[in-house]
């Protein structure tokens, strides 16, 4: 199949690679000059594991191109992908405008037949405003499919290679056919739906999951104060096959480019036909307030904050990224500043995204000393929180740790030591809804 993505961000990009891994001919475009560039000469502008070596094989074999010319990919194409970003407005609504900008330009270039898919998480509605925003420029014949993307970062080439399901929604038989075959070598689990349907379902995944780790971090901060230990019961509701293991890890809330994003879109979504979703409202509060969890922490363990050093490990908002939206640490790096404290911070990936989105690209604040390697952070601080459980961190040695911190308080805010590991040091160490062990320590610095 000739196929032209629309966005080279970690879903057209991937998404684009993995079907020229299939055999079809990909072309993406991205309107971007530096990024198109860069893919051009080999590279990957995101980290994701996996991805840069399959995009160049591909690249080789003459199967995938990158171009700034839409019309060049979208005039040979049998299908168009619109994989653009589809960020919050200031009142939590998705902005269309990446999108409505795509699909007109896709109706003045279209030369024949094609069906125009929109990969990016868009309000139900969206695929027929697509189809207007196209049929305003065009009379070409076209079909409008929502085959909305679930993939995660940091395991995206998997999860494109390995979903647990296809959503196809369409109206169109002919669209509906193609697009099966396309997916039929990935998995057997395709579903088809009409086109609101396949809309709704991405925003009610995300919701759904988003709500097992509020759940999740509500029960962990009561197994604190009744003296309960958080793992073992996810473990123990988990085993109910009704309930399932996965996403009932207590920490400190979620993050990323799309939870926080499309949990506010599905209240906004649900507010536009006066339905108030109390449920995902509270949903989006808890996990505010568990950021928080962590000064709480530091002001109950160091007595006050201001003055403190703070060593963080961690910036990402999950290991196996450098995508810092809506990452927790930019929130706790915040309070902290404000609370008079100094921070040193690393973070093995994400260092650079972190400084240019949150800090400009110098990392300008007196309050943030940037390391250069993760001890750095350690040594001389007070207290050092762990945010993003990149496996550097979770291998470490906490004798190390306990040797280079002045102070001797790890807060742990992805629950990433076993309890029996810390005893045997003197760390006076907070999780997330297991036992904290408080036990007093001289703070005296041992460099
Ligand atoms: N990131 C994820 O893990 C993920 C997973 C599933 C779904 N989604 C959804 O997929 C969509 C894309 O997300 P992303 O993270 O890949 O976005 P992104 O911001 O990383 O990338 C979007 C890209 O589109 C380009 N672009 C915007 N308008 C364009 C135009 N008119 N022509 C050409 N290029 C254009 C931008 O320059 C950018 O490179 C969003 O709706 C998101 O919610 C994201
Ligand atoms: O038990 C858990 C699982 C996750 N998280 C946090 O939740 C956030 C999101 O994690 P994850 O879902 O792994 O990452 P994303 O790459 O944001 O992927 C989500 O968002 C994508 C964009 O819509 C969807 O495609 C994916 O299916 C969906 O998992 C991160 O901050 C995690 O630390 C927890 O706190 N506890």
């Amino acid at each position: 199949m000739k196929i032209a993505v629309i966005g080279t961000g970690y879903v057209g990009l991937v998404s684009g690679v993995c079907w020229a891994e299939l055999g079809n001919d990909v072309t993406c475009v991205d309107k971007l000059q530096s990024k198109i560039d860069q893919l051009n000469s080999g590279k990957v502008p995101i980290y994701e594991p996996g991805l840069e070596q399959m995009m160049n094989a591909n690249r080789t074999a003459g199967k995938l191109r990158f171009t700034t010319s839409l019309a060049e990919a979208v005039q040979l194409a049998d299908l168009v992908v619109i994989a653009v970003g589809t960020p919050s407005l200031p009142n939590g609504e998705a902005n269309l405008s990446f999108i409505q900008q795509a699909a007109e330009e896709i109706g003045q270039v279209l030369a024949g037949y094609a069906i125009i898919v929109t990969k990016s998480t868009v309000p139900v509605g969206t695929n027929e405003r697509v189809a207007a925003w196209v049929g305003a420029h065009t009379s070409q014949p076209f079909d409008v499919a929502s085959v909305p993307e679930f993939l995660r970062e940091g395991s995206a080439v998997r999860d494109t290679l390995h979903p647990d399901r296809i959503i196809i929604g369409t109206d169109s038989e002919r669209a509906a056919a193609a697009l099966e075959s396309l997916h039929r070598p990935l998995t057997d689990q395709i579903v088809r739906t009409d086109i609101r349907s396949a809309e709704m379902i991405k925003y009610a995944s995300n919701a759904f999951l988003a709500t097992k780790i509020s759940f999740i971090n509500e029960i962990a901060n009561l197994c604190e104060k009744v003296g309960a230990n958080v793992e073992e019961v996810a473990t123990g509701m988990g085993l109910d096959q009704r309930i399932g293991g996965s996403f009932l890890r207590a920490g400190i809330g979620y993050g990323g480019s799309c939870f926080p994003k499309d949990t506010q879109a599905l209240i906004q979504i649900a507010g536009d036909v006066a339905y108030d979703f109390k449920l995902l409202k509270s949903v989006v509060e808890v996990n505010q307030l568990q950021r928080r969890s962590v000064l709480e922490k530091l002001a109950d363990s160091l007595g006050h904050l201001n003055g403190r050093t703070i060593g963080l490990w961690g910036l990402a908002f999950k290991p196996g990224t450098d995508d810092v939206r809506e990452s927790p640490a930019a929130d706790i790096m915040a309070a902290l500043i404000e609370a008079g404290a100094v921070l040193k911070v690393y973070d093995p990936i994400a260092m650079v995204n972190f400084k240019r989105t949150y800090y400009n690209a110098a990392g300008s604040d007196d309050n943030i000393i940037w390391c250069e390697e993760q001890w750095e952070a350690v040594l001389g601080s007070d207290a050092l929180c762990l945010l993003t459980e990149w496996d550097a961190f979770v291998q470490a040695d906490l004798q190390r740790v306990e040797s280079l911190l002045r102070g001797s308080v790890l807060i742990d805010g992805r629950n990433v030591f076993r309890l029996e590991q810390v005893a045997s040091t003197g760390l006076r160490y907070y999780s997330v809804g297991r036992p904290a062990l408080k036990r007093e320590r001289s703070e005296t610095a041992s460099l």
